[in-house]
């Protein structure tokens, strides 16, 4: 199975000196080929700087990120930029919706500034498949949160990236709306075959990916395929356990 994102070794450091961080302390990950995963762990643990990373949004310190078989190691913004926008989407906690836009819109905004031209019946089936074919000519501040989380996954499929990247995107959602949102995302890998990465803090959340990587420390610690909430939960659980130093 091709691994559409490959992480080798990734660490990133943030400042210098005694005060550095260790973000990520030698991170070696794929991510398979139309496989949905949730990335877990402790507050501050390296889940978004890993996210960054490997979609190029950031640089690692050292280490190899490749991303749909190119490695991102000395490209220029350039050429990153053309590379994440063949490749990549994204869904965030915050929608990142243009206000002035109209639903259809936004979809098609990430290929109008690629300069492609969109393909039409694809953009109102993905508007369809989200539930929004009612209200592509609406605007953001006229849909509820989780229409216009909809609005970014129809987003995410408009252009036909093979990998999309979701920073808790449920996190601003009641939990109806959330389990909607992640049904979609799971059907996009599924049905779509995207490839999925999605940081969450919810073992719910979680339980709709395929699998789930823990991070602790900026270190891949453990992975578990066919996620339970309640697995998760306990893991997640083990993990702080671990993480509190002992009482003295
Ligand atoms: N720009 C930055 N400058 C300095 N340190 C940073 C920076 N960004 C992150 N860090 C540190 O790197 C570590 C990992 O941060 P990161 O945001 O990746 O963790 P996280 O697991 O996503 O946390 P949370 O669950 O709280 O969002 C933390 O110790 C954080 O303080």
């Amino acid at each position: 199975m091709s691994t559409p994102v490959q992480l080798t070794d990734v660490r990133k450091v943030y400042g210098t000196g005694p005060g550095a961080v260790d973000a990520l302390a030698g991170v070696t990950y794929g991510f398979a080929a139309g496989t949905f995963t949730a990335v877990m762990g402790p507050s501050g643990s390296g889940k978004s700087t890993l996210l960054h990373c490997a979609a190029g949004l950031d640089s690692p310190t050292s280490g190899d990120v490749q991303l749909a078989g190119r490695s991102l190691r000395g490209l220029d913004e350039t050429a990153l930029t053309e590379l994440r926008r063949e490749q990549v989407a994204f869904v965030f906690q915050s929608f990142n919706l243009m206000p002035a836009l109209t639903v259809r819109q936004n979809v098609v905004l990430p290929l109008t500034l690629a300069g492609k031209a969109p393909d039409d019946a694809w953009v109102t089936e993905v508007i369809r498949r989200v539930g929004l074919g009612e209200r592509s000519k609406h605007r953001p501040s006229e849909l509820s949160g989780g229409q216009q989380q909809r609005v970014a996954i129809a987003r995410a499929l408009a252009g036909r990236t093979a990998i999309t990247f979701a920073d808790e995107p449920t996190g601003a959602l009641d939990t109806t709306t959330a389990l909607e949102v992640l049904t979609l995302l799971r059907d996009q890998s599924r049905e779509l075959g995207q490839t999925i990465a999605m940081v969450t803090h919810d073992p719910v959340a979680a339980s709709y990916a395929d699998r789930v990587v823990f991070l602790v420390d900026g270190q891949i610690v453990a992975e578990t395929t066919h996620p339970t909430p309640e697995a998760v939960a306990a893991h997640l659980a083990q993990l702080s356990t671990r993480n509190t130093p002992n009482p003295t």
